[in-house]
């Protein structure tokens, strides 16, 4: 692995609370030499990880570092070219991935009203319980809008009716890819909220950001990545304030990275 930067407590000199979360746990979320090839195009390379079981990590980077693939082959949507996923020390496999949700940039939500799309993902669980689907829709904000079509909520409710199904299956990871690009601050805040909400409940958070204020707001570990490659993970308050890569250092500053 090239360039990989991790901020531990030896590198850093000073003992620091944060790097306690980079020591391999037995419940971690680890990939070893991880890597996809698509038409002989390198496209994620050789990604050694140890997430913590807890907290909310981010991956940032510029435009095509690999971020929506590294996440993509985190829950077993793309299959790697080479290297493994392990949770727990377990390899990712169907059973596992039941355990995991993922909320994408542009929200899924299903032609029928909104607390059928909650329904929807309950019942996949085997669960009819307009109780439970009730609660979550408050949770969000939506009980309101529970008849309406879903088609018809805003960019921001829909996001939080995905966030609603994602939560439905009560995951023990959520993966969730750039879920408040396209909101305004308002919608943000809300989606940020529910976020620290699952975080607090012990959720594993894997967020996809371009947004620095965002990573300052939310993120306990920050992943780097660029052109496919793993940069730095470490503790985000030593990522944003003292990136160790001059790439970091440039995407953080607003230069281009090459
Ligand atoms: N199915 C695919 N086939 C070929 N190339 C792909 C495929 N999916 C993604 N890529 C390429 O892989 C690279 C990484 O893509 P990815 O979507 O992971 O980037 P990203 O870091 O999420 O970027 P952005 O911030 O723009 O969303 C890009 O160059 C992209 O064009």
């Amino acid at each position: 692995m090239r360039d990989v930067a991790l901020h531990t407590e030896m590198s850093r000199g000073a003992p620091d609370a944060a790097a306690s979360q980079m020591v391999p746990d037995s419940r971690a979320l680890t990939t070893s030499d991880l890597s996809l090839t698509i038409d002989q195009k390198p496209l994620i390379r050789d990604v050694t990880l140890s997430l913590s079981p807890d907290g909310i990590t981010m991956v940032m980077g510029p435009n095509g570092a690999g971020k929506s693939l590294l996440l993509r082959l985190i829950h077993g949507l793309i299959p790697p070219s080479s290297g493994h996923v392990h949770w727990g020390g377990r390899t990712l496999s169907d059973d596992l991935r039941r355990d995991q949700s993922m909320v994408f940039q542009k929200p899924v939500v299903l032609r029928r009203s909104v607390a059928a799309n909650v329904d929807f993902a309950l019942k996949a669980r085997g669960v009819r319980d307009p109780a439970r689907r009730d609660a979550l829709l408050d949770h969000v904000g939506l009980l309101d809008h529970a008849r309406q079509p879903a088609r018809l909520l805003s960019g921001g409710e829909q996001q939080r009716l995905a966030l609603a199904r994602a939560l439905a299956t009560e995951p023990k990871v959520m993966l969730m890819d750039e879920p408040t690009a396209s909101l305004d601050p308002a919608s943000v805040l809300k989606i940020e909220q529910i976020v620290q909400e699952a975080r607090a409940k012990g959720t594993k958070i894997i967020f996809v950001t371009h947004d620095l204020g965002q990573a300052g707001r939310l993120a306990d570990d920050v992943i780097f990545m660029n052109r496919g490659r793993l940069h730095e993970y470490g503790p985000a308050d030593l990522f944003l304030s003292r990136p160790e890569t001059q790439e970091a250092r440039d995407f953080l500053q607003g230069r281009i990275v090459v």
